[in-house]
């Protein structure tokens, strides 16, 4: 029989998503290990931001008893270039998978790629911040110029929705984009298809946001998704994959919804428990656009040609596909020049701790099958 394949996992950011992924790893773990040859999956570090578990000796973390092992663990944290090492010297190929949305973790990506050390991630932060840090992360990459791990991000995007690896194939089989365009956040979607659903009524926005974040939707700070940078974030890394050289998600038009006398607290918590005052406002803008026979919604839209991106609030008529969204669902457009003027469209729930975790879990697969 042919010998055994080792894999090993470090998974670091164990919150909605780090905890379905590792349930999600546990049944590939099993399905793998049947298959001729077996692959053995070795989870072999979890870590929260003040907490870390790992084994000095590479071998597996129990799947049943990690998470209690973990808030028992005294081991002290492994600080970035230490995490690296641990990595890099695993007896056969690791892979990172970075459930966070660290920036400090994301800035490292380089580091991790050149030690041949792969990356698998939801965090926007590493490909939508600037654009020096892309290139040094494609650079590096062997599934960019360089020779390094693999990295795959499609969770990033649209969570499990398969946008990223639509848009490449789109890109590298020779179409045009012209237009992307749609809605991009699971947290914007389901605060206004619950406040503001099509023919009337709905609850208090605030509600709803307190809502969107208990179903794990929001970003761990909410103030993330409300002042448009989680979509800004969203559009900056499908304008790169597009071929546009984005510096920032600050180098264009963003709306935010953050009132300005809340720009300055200093928690969420504090934003939270102040934005029922602001109910009133929201409220305002819903009755407007009832008047016109409209709803409002939080979309995004990218013009490759034009080399324009803007994110913020429209009208929509209730008829349009836009307004008829459910629950956390994105909807995304892609106009290109093979599709003409219907566009491939790409939708479902956009946010959630499983369907994230999903399109990790196919991140990884990827790179399983590119390792071996
Ligand atoms: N939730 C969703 O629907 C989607 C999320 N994403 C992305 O997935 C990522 C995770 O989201 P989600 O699970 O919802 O967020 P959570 O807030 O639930 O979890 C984040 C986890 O990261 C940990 N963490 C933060 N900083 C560090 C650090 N430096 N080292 C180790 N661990 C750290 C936190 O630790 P602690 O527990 O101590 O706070 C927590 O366990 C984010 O990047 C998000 O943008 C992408 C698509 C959809
Ligand atoms: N907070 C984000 C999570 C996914 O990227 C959203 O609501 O879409
Ligand atoms: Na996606």
């Amino acid at each position: 029989m042919p010998a055994p394949r080792n894999v090993y996992i470090a998974v670091v950011g164990v919150g909605g998503v780090g905890k379905a992924f590792i349930s999600q790893l546990e049944a590939l773990s099993h399905r793998l290990s049947h298959r001729r040859p077996p692959t053995n999956i070795s989870l072999i570090l979890v870590s929260r931001s003040s907490q870390i578990l790992f084994s000095e000796s590479y071998r597996s973390l129990s799947f049943s008893t990690w998470e209690s092992d973990l808030a028992s663990s005294k081991q002290p944290v492994l600080p970035i270039p230490d995490l690296v090492e641990y990595l890099a010297t695993a007896p056969e190929k690791a892979i990172l998978v970075d459930n966070t949305s660290n920036q400090n973790v994301a800035d490292c990506y380089p580091q991790f790629l050149r030690r041949g050390i792969s990356i698998v991630t939801p965090n926007k932060k590493g490909f939508s911040s600037d654009f020096a840090l892309w290139q040094d992360i494609f650079a590096a990459a062997a599934n960019g110029s360089g020779s390094g791990g693999y990295i795959f991000h499609e969770s990033s995007v649209g969570a499990g929705l398969p946008v990223l690896s639509t848009l490449k194939e789109l890109v590298e089989t020779g179409d045009e984009v012209a237009r992307i365009e749609g809605v991009f956040s699971g947290t914007m979607s389901f605060l206004f298809n619950s406040f503001m659903p099509v023919g009337g009524g709905g609850g208090q926005f605030s509600a709803e946001v307190k809502k969107a974040k208990e179903l794990g939707y929001t970003e761990p700070d909410p103030r993330d998704d409300l002042n448009g940078l989680d979509v800004a974030r969203k559009l900056t890394i499908l304008a790169r994959l597009a071929g546009l050289e984005v510096e920032s998600p600050t180098s264009f038009p963003v709306q935010s919804l953050i009132p300005k006398e809340l720009e300055s607290c200093s928690s969420g918590d504090e934003f939270l428990s102040r934005l029922p005052e602001f109910d009133g406002e929201m409220d305002k803008l819903k009755e407007e656009a009832a008047r016109e026979g409209k709803v409002v919604r939080f979309v995004g839209s990218i013009d490759v040609a034009k080399k324009d991106v803007k994110v913020g609030l429209e009208k929509f008529d209730a008829s349009h596909p836009i307004a008829a969204l459910k629950g956390s669902d994105n909807i995304i457009s892609f106009y290109t020049k093979r599709y003409g003027s219907n566009p491939l469209i790409v939708q479902g729930a956009g946010a959630g701790g499983e369907v994230t975790a999903m399109g990790v879990t196919g991140d990884l697969i990827k790179v399983l099958q590119l390792l071996h």
